[in-house]
């Protein structure tokens, strides 16, 4: 009897596994974190042999806690950090060099050489909706094949393979070096800058100039299919179906069921990241946004999504934790920021990776201003806290000015949604209600929802939206002039963060 879903979520932090049941209810979940590596500043990578090792591990941990054998699982889904990526031999399956993460700035100076060649940062943007930018994963492509040694000769011989994270698990899980398949899916393929929105191919032309051949690009398909029966990892090889990939936040989206226009979420773990909905249209950001794949459900239509990336919001909490030893969990900075009544003037801008959205600027670095004799831990923890709600008003604004309609409410999830100072916060920063549902791990849900699907475990849409519940909800409860004057003082903390990297 095939009762279950199981969704593999492979984020920036940690890998897990996850098993839910038809009302998308959490059965059984099991987590592993990986290394981070930094080799110098501004350096991200992960190693992938870890990951793929991480991804068996809490596939077979997730159905022992369960205490279910494979036969019970209808579908595996696949949902993943996004824009992260890998080389690796065609051959072998080994690696040519570590993934080098979102968050890494090491190719600034490769970005700057695309957009020297006319067009600036926005030379490709009408066709991949995004701007030139560090995060993506085209010109870290480059870089590898620009800097380590061979790697060019081997690519152009056609030995290479390039994939993002949902690429290297599915041709692990598919075999691997034994005829492994190499695909992705839309939504992961719209972070890479060298897939054409509107056709969903790869763009030939921004491929050329990236240096890229096309033998190394994996073939791109829809996010809920059956892709392949398992063949590797463990209980996965038993020839369950694989049957879905997405980017991890259009994973959160399916799975805070935002399928109408104009619905949104936004998911606070590492970074924050805001999606709208706007169906089928790819609408072109004025104002510092994204345009991106959302889903694409089988042969059905690709519905794309306006987004807003925040690079730096939990990972600043980690920060304060494993940097700085001000707290011991991230959940203890709600207890030392409620030991003070406000931020004692004191905004803290987390430029780490320069700043995405509204303002991609590569240039710009971490600042805490505001400073005082005055100021102590409580009010650092509280701006620390602060800094993901006004980041996120700060892609509200821009997607209100994009969309001509204002947000009438925010569904969130992530990690930091635990946080209920911060939520209560961020509704009266926004001036809307916030709303939490009950599950708030929607990004391994939108992936099992994406693979039941596609297996006939869900029979529609609909089915899905049933399932969705609030668990709590905050009301703005902030004086109109507080919140202008508030959001004014961090609107100029953020121009300290310009022009630091020259
Ligand atoms: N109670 C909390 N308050 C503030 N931040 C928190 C809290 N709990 C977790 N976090 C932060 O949330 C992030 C983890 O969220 P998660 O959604 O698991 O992230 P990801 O999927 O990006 O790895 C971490 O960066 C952590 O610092
Ligand atoms: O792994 P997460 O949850 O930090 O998400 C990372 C994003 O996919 C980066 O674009």
């Amino acid at each position: 009897m095939t009762d279950y879903v199981a969704a593999i979520d492979q984020g920036t932090t940690s890998t897990r596994c996850m098993i839910f049941d038809h009302l998308g209810r959490v059965v059984s979940s099991h987590q592993v974190e990986h290394k981070q590596i930094f080799p110098r500043a501004g350096w991200v990578e992960h190693d992938p042999e870890e990951i793929w090792t991480n991804t068996r591990e809490v596939a077979a941990g997730a159905l022992a806690k369960a205490g279910l054998n494979a036969s019970s699982i209808a579908a595996i889904g696949i949902t993943n950090q996004r824009e992260t990526a890998l080389v690796w031999e065609r051959s072998t399956g080994k690696p040519v060099y570590n993934a080098i993460v979102w968050q890494d700035t090491r190719t600034a100076e490769i970005c700057e050489r695309l957009g020297a060649l006319g067009g600036g940062a926005d030379r490709y943007r009408d066709r991949v909706g995004l701007p030139l930018a560090t995060y993506f994963s085209g010109p870290k492509v480059m870089w590898i094949l620009e800097n380590v040694e061979g790697a060019r000769e081997k690519a152009e011989r056609g030995e290479l393979l390039f994939g993002t994270i949902d690429t290297w698990l599915l041709w692990n899980l598919t075999g691997g070096p034994d005829g492994g398949l190499h695909i992705t899916d839309v939504t992961n393929a719209s972070r890479t800058m060298l897939m054409d929105l509107e056709t969903l191919q790869w763009d030939a032309d921004i491929a050329a100039e990236m240096g890229i051949p096309l033998s190394m690009l994996p073939e791109i398909r829809s996010s809920s299919e059956v892709y392949a029966p398992g063949r590797a990892g463990g209980w996965m090889s038993s020839g369950v179906p694989i049957a879905s990939a997405l980017g991890d936040q259009q994973a959160a989206t399916f799975g805070q069921v935002c399928f109408d226009v104009g619905t949104a979420k936004n998911t606070y773990g590492t970074g924050n990241f805001l999606l709208l909905n706007t169906g089928t249209e790819r609408v072109r950001s004025e104002n510092g946004l994204i345009t991106t794949a959302c889903y694409k459900i089988g042969d059905g239509p690709c519905v794309y999504a306006l987004e807003g990336s925040i690079a730096v919001t939990g990972s600043l909490v980690q920060w304060l934790r494993d940097n700085l030893g001000l707290i011991k969990s991230a959940p203890e900075v709600e207890d030392l920021a409620r030991t003070v009544e406000d931020n004692g003037g004191a905004y803290f801008v987390p430029a780490f990776s320069g700043l995405f959205a509204p303002y991609w600027r590569s240039d710009a670095r971490g600042v805490l201003v505001g400073l005082t004799r005055y100021v102590n831990k409580g009010h650092i923890a509280r701006a620390v806290l602060e800094a993901t709600a006004f980041q996120t008003r700060e892609v509200v604004d821009a997607m209100n000015a994009d969309s001509g309609v204002a947000l009438s409410e925010l569904k969130v999830d992530g990690g930091m949604v635990a946080n209920e100072l911060l939520m209560q916060f961020q509704s009266d920063i926004l001036d809307v209600p916030v709303i939490r549902p009950q599950v708030a791990e929607t990004t391994a849900l939108g992936a099992a929802y994406a693979a039941g699907l596609a297996v006939g475990y869900w029979s529609n849409q609909d089915d899905l939206r049933r399932n969705w519940q609030e668990d709590k909800r905050w009301l703005p409860n902030m004086d109109a002039e507080v919140r202008e004057r508030e959001y004014a003082r961090w609107k100029k903390a953020v121009t300290r963060t310009f022009d630091w990297v020259d």
